[in-house]
């Protein structure tokens, strides 16, 4: 056959392939290609991705087509690389992604695959001793094996415990060499820390607790004393995985950390190698925050997961949950994202898991399969077969499945033997106490039942304790004519997508609990039950055992299409996918990241200059940071900032320096500024520079003549209405702008409201106004447009270096405020290095490396030292009430060769606080480091 086939797929012609390659793939698909044209989005790369994917799964079907001639060309070296593990033999060979052009080249599209390091606890293999130096592998069972054995488009290796205790080299050595061939590497747990943190921490706090089964409550004191110890185990344990990959990795892998039991592992990885690409998957649900909030390592379990690059799980409940325990409990913001912290943003999403179906699909072929069909059809002739395939676990709700059976036999008496419940429980963590009692539970409720409802010749429950082959289990999938799930809670739960995947020919019908995540995928077609509602399930089974046979048709119908589409295969490669292309954001996000402000070069530039000028925000920086999870009563009451007393000091001798002058420039009302900084040798720009004063003198006004204040008195109903509705939020009306506040507030709810309110003020009363609605951290704020702290600076230093009659220019400006981005062309009003617009005829002469103005309205810089009656030739003073306005024209004269500021490159500071983002040149972390910088500027004068 020839490999042009246009059905197939478009294979690469001369123009597609430069496409490709320009493109940067598929050989460095997963490198960052730094001369790309322009920056593709995120669903352009991620479609890109999948492009590519579908073009690759393409070849290589295409290739398998080939007449073996034709692959006999290929060069012999393309043909050793393996693959993931297939059903028996775990192994098998893989073969290169080839293809002829269009003028039948030969081209190798076999990118090399991309190395994939999973980790999980569970090898997907268990070892058995056979002797010193002597191992069995067996086959482990659960859906993270079966997940993961269907992924195969990557070089995979697999890091994980291999379920047994190997305390000599010997043993450890011929293990390790063993599970080699399987492309498997152990990590050796010894005894006492499986204990601890498989049986314990894992099985017994974690398992239940995100199943909403809670914290063991029996023994409660002996728990809580145990689970410190439980937990170091965890996190030695996870340190331990670490190692192993640490041992492994080779630069430019993804390294896939699966589940539960390895949530401390991003950290431990991120630690050694920030530059690992690390992505975490979590196989359970993850609850509701008010569940997590229980755990006591509740904090640093979250922390260490946001330290991967991508955190994923198989719903969108699970995910809003994760999301949520992190901005309840971490007070971090959530964004749709992801989790961002001082920058970092933790990518979070859903990525439903499913199963390799063409597996099973083409199992049912095989003659071992039809074989024990053919014996399962005879042994239960004449009966029909309800199937339950669980792990003998707690979540599965297996008691509550036989319960329901029981009512459905009591309240139809003319079923009773022509329908039987086949339950495979196959045992699980069998050493937690836990488990073993809920063997016995199911096991005396079979008894009762059997005994009940069982004749001479028949009973109606089939219970067994053990696990199948993958033959049997296909076998019984495909006979069987309805499956009971009614799992509490469940993950996913592969065995209902394993269960319609088998269904093609006898289309049975799927009973699924709404508790299991395969509810939100298969939920169309499956007849959705609350298996705790006995009653409900009762019932169900007796619809799904009449349902007529066009209906079974269209819901497995429905169903099929998902699970063949939604394979475990294309759940991997999209994760992967995603990974990469979120570790690709991160480096373009963080170049908007400024850099650490150098204290010690501030401090020094400082020390050698003559006439500095300090700009200080207030909120954010000069006060103590909002601990908005440590919210107490009492701080409901500060609503106003007050100025950290460990900065009163320092504040006071910066202010004293006769070379230095120190502006508070801030958002808030003239009021908050005097309470603050009356006492201090300063000037103050309150509502972002509409009004200032140095503290000897009173309130002038700085405000443009024409700013029009007529939209006030509707925004602020609108604010109103906003404030009575959500707990714990306020307003306050500002002369030049409006501001509501919810920092105190639920943060979902204030955030909801937030964006609601944005609504109401879009299609309202500023629809039409010249105005700017400035979305804070947890505040709106509305004000004009021609208000900002770069508008208005000129003014203000026209009137600082007038008022301070400055003989020497200004040659050191430190600017550094927690500023909304609006107010950030503060920064870049003193930039050296911004061109100039002031037009050539007025620019001053000025030495190559100093700046000159960027706009005609900074003329209040560029004024001549000793010229500054041309300043009073330009001010204009009116009086208003007890404010005194200030207005200063921008006909200036200038005259060559002086400026009142004279600041090289290397003596400007722009720093923002506590921000992601900024345009500011540098950044610190919080108000403690302002604490920090001040101290160290106010020692050297
Ligand atoms: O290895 P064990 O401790 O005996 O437990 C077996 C596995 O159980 C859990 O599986 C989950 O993963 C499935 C696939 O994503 C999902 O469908 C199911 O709902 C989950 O329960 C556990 O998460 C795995 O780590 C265990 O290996
Ligand atoms: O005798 C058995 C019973 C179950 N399974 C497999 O165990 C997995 C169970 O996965 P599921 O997601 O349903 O639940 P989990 O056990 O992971 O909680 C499925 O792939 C089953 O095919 C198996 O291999 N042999």
């Amino acid at each position: 056959m020839s490999i042009s086939s246009q059905e197939i797929c478009i294979l690469p012609n001369k123009n597609n392939l430069a496409l490709l390659q320009t493109n940067g793939m598929p050989g460095n698909l997963y490198n960052i290609c730094s001369n790309l044209p322009a920056t593709p989005t995120r669903l352009e790369r991620l479609l890109r991705d999948r492009e590519l994917r579908k073009y690759s799964k393409c070849l290589n079907d295409c290739e398998a087509e080939l007449p073996s001639s034709t692959q006999d060309c290929f060069s012999p070296d393309l043909e050793t690389s393996t693959c993931w593990f297939n059903d028996e033999e775990l192994l098998e060979p893989v073969s290169a992604s080839r293809s002829l052009n269009d003028d039948g080249e030969r081209l190798d599209f076999r990118a090399s695959k991309q190395r994939l390091l999973v980790v999980a606890n569970r090898l997907p293999v268990s070892a058995v001793r056979h002797g010193e130096d002597s191992w069995q592998l067996e086959m482990s069972v659960g859906g993270l094996v079966t997940a993961l054995l269907g992924v195969k488009e990557f070089d995979t290796r697999w890091i994980g415990w291999a379920g047994v205790n190997v305390p000599d080299e010997i043993g450890q050595k011929a293990l390790a060499k063993a599970l080699d061939e399987k492309r498997c590497i152990p990590v050796f747990l010894d005894e006492e820390v499986v204990h601890q943190y498989y049986n314990g921490y894992c099985n017994n706090i974690l398992w239940p607790l995100f199943h909403y089964i809670g914290l063991p409550q029996e023994d409660r004191l002996a728990t809580t004393r145990s689970f410190q110890s439980q937990f170091d185990a965890y996190k030695k344990a996870n340190q331990l995985f670490a190692d192993v990959v640490n041992e492994h990795y080779e630069e430019g892998d993804v390294v896939w950390c699966h589940d539960y039991h390895l949530m401390f592992l991003p950290k431990c990885l991120k630690e050694r190698n920030s530059k690992m690409k690390v992505g975490w998957f979590l196989h359970t649900p993850f609850p509701s925050s008010e569940i997590h909030r229980m755990l006591p390592s509740r904090l640093e379990l979250l922390r260490s997961v946001l330290a991967a690059d991508l955190v994923g799980f198989h719903t969108y409940d699970y995910a809003r949950h994760f999301v949520s325990a992190c901005t309840r409990i971490l007070g971090l913001e959530g964004t749709p994202e992801g989790v961002e912290d001082q920058g970092k943003l933790t990518r979070i999403a859903a990525f439903p898991v499913g199963i390799d179906s063409e597996r099973f699909i083409k199992a049912l072929e095989l003659p071992e399969v039809q074989d024990h069909m053919k014996v399962l059809k005879q042994r239960f002739a004449g009966r029909k077969v309800m199937l339950g395939v669980d792990r003998l676990d707690m979540i599965k709700g297996i008691p509550q499945k036989i319960l329901a059976f029981e009512k459905f036999l009591e309240e139809n008496p003319n079923w009773r033997n022509k329908v039987v419940l086949l339950q495979i429980a196959v045992p699980t963590r069998t050493d937690v106490p836990e488990y073993q009692k809920l063997t016995s539970q199911v096991h005396e409720i079979v008894g009762r039942i059997n005994g009940r409802f069982g004749s001479l010749t028949a009973v109606p429950i089939h219970h067994l304790d053990r696990s199948l082959d993958f033959h049997e289990l296909c076998a019984l999938y495909a006979v069987t004519d309805v499956a009971l799930v009614t799992s509490l809670r469940d993950g996913m739960n592969l065995v209902s997508y394993e269960y319609v995947a088998c269904q093609e020919s006898k289309k049975g019908v799927l009973i699924l609990s709404e508790f299991a995540g395969a509810a939100q995928s298969l939920g169309a077609g499956a007849i959705l039950v609350n298996p705790w509602n006995v009653t409900e399930v009762a019932s169900s089974i007796g619809y799904a055992l009449n349902m007529p046979a066009d209906e079974r048709e269209k819901r497995h119908h429905h169903n099929f299409k998902h699970v063949i589409s939604h394979t475990a295969q294309e759940w991997a490669a999209t994760f992967v996918s995603e990974l990469n292309v979120t570790i690709v954001e991160a480096q373009l996000r963080t170049r908007q990241i400024p850099p650490p402000l150098p204290i010690e070069v501030a401090v020094d530039r400082y020390s050698c200059s003559n006439n500095r000028l300090l700009i200080l925000g207030f909120n954010a920086t000069l006060t103590e940071p909002v601990d908005t999870l440590g919210r107490k009563d009492s701080q409901i009451n500060e609503w106003e900032p007050k100025l950290r007393p460990d900065l009163q000091e320092p504040l006071r001798k910066l202010c004293d320096d006769p070379k230095t002058t120190v502006l508070i420039l801030s958002g808030s009302a003239r009021n908050v500024l005097d309470d603050n900084f009356s006492d201090y040798n300063l000037w103050l720009a309150a509502e972002n520079g509409m009004f200032l004063r140095v503290t000897t003198g009173d309130w002038m006004t700085t405000m443009p003549e024409n700013l029009s204040m007529e939209w006030v008195d509707s925004v602020k109903n609108v604010f109103e209405y906003f404030t009575d509705r959500t707990p714990r939020s306020q307003f306050e009306v500002r002369e030049t702008s409006l501001i509501w506040n919810y920092k105190y507030s639920d943060v979902e709810f204030g955030r909801l409201q937030a964006r609601d309110l944005l609504q109401h003020l879009w299609t309202g009363p500023i629809s039409n106004a010249s105005l700017d609605v400035v979305q804070g951290r947890r505040s709106v704020e509305v004000r004009s447009v021609a208000v900002t702290k770069g508008a208005a600076i000129d003014r203000i230093l026209g009137e600082i270096v007038h008022n301070k009659g400055m003989k020497e220019p200004i040659d050191y400006v430190l600017c550094i405020g927690h500023f909304l981005t609006k107010d950030e062309d503060i920064y870049t009003f003193f930039e050296p290095e911004l061109p100039s617009e002031v037009p050539a005829s007025v620019r001053p002469q000025v030495p190559t490396q100093v700046r000159t103005s960027t706009a005609g309205s900074r003329a209040a810089l560029l004024l001549k030292r000793n010229s500054m009656s041309a300043v009073e030739q330009n001010k204009s003073y009116s009086i208003d009430g007890d404010t005194l306005h200030l207005m200063v024209t921008d006909r200036i004269s200038f005259q060559e060769g002086s400026s009142v500021l004279d600041l090289q490159a290397n003596d400007y500071f722009s720093c923002s606080v506590a921000r992601k983002r900024s345009n500011s040149r540098y950044r610190l972390q919080s108000s403690d480091e302002v604490v920090t910088l001040l101290r160290e500027l106010a020692d050297h004068r």
